[in-house]
């Protein structure tokens, strides 16, 4: 039987999650009309993320179709949905599973906690997804992982009870807690005022050279208009959502040629 907790999680989801169905159906529709029209790689993404990760929800802005408009628009989401079933329609059997586990939230931020905009710096989180993710976070260790850089993720999510895992994975930060143990060789334990934080960075020692990477993807791509990079610390991503379409090749030979040398 479904617990009074289980219903209000379930509510709370659903109203946190109504900006999908609103904002998003648009880029989703996006998506699966530009994969068909055009080469794009598979994840339709829109930065040459070093370590390729994207979001499934971030198509070429060019594409733009208004869902709403068509009925054909309305039965290519219709498909999508079918191959992409929400989470939520399967909350009980969920709940079923974990019976008798431990229960851990791994969450990701862009398209998932936030909606896809054109400008990365503006990619806020709504007052009612983070009160969601607050909520949750008190119940199971949540992790919000994030191929930007953590103190980004930090400073969007603005909560203090979730795990942040930034760069791909490669810069991890718990929430404040007494430290039993770490292995000092890849953790860093942090002092706060709430309890030690405790910092994973494996991939500490190639800063120098990712730093350096990123400052000759910087000088490599100003010239092609709308192309921007984002510094995110042990990754760097190029955006290409705002470069004209026929700049596309001459931007990624470019990040090639970086990333190769
Ligand atoms: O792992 P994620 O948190 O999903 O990060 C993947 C990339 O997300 C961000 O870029 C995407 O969202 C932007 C804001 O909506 C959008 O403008 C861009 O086109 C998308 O690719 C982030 O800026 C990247 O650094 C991440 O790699």
């Amino acid at each position: 039987m479904i617990s009074e907790f289980q219903m209000n999680m379930k509510k709370k989801l659903n109203k946190a999650l109504g900006f999908q169905k609103s904002h998003s159906t648009k880029q989703w529709v996006n998506k699966i009309s530009s994969s068909k029209t055009k080469n794009n790689d598979e994840n339709g993404g829109h930065d040459l993320s070093m370590i390729i990760a994207r979001t499934r929800s971030n198509p070429p802005l060019e594409l733009t179709i208004d869902a709403a408009s068509t009925s054909s628009d309305d039965s290519i989401y219709n498909s999508w949905v079918v191959e992409h079933p929400s989470a939520l329609d399967s909350f009980d059997r969920m709940i079923k599973a974990a019976k008798g586990k431990k229960i851990v939230v791994f969450l990701d931020y862009d398209g998932t906690l936030s909606p896809i905009v054109d400008d990365p710096n503006r990619a806020f989180m709504s007052d009612e997804m983070r009160a969601a993710v607050r909520e949750v976070a008190k119940y199971f260790p949540t992790a919000i992982i994030s191929g930007r850089g953590r103190e980004k993720v930090k400073e969007f999510v603005q909560l203090g009870n979730v795990y942040y895992a930034g760069s791909h994975g490669m810069d991890i930060m718990a929430p404040p807690r007494p430290v039993k143990a770490c292995d000092g060789k890849y953790h860093t334990v942090v002092a706060g005022k709430k309890g030690s934080e405790v910092l994973f960075q494996p991939a500490k020692k190639y800063l120098p050279a990712i730093q350096e990477m990123i400052t000759e993807l910087e000088e490599e791509t100003r010239k092609i208009h709308g192309a921007t990079v984002e510094d995110n610390r042990f990754c760097v991503s190029v955006h290409y959502r705002q470069v004209r379409e026929e700049d596309y090749n001459i931007l990624q030979e470019k990040v090639k040629s970086v990333v190769k040398n």
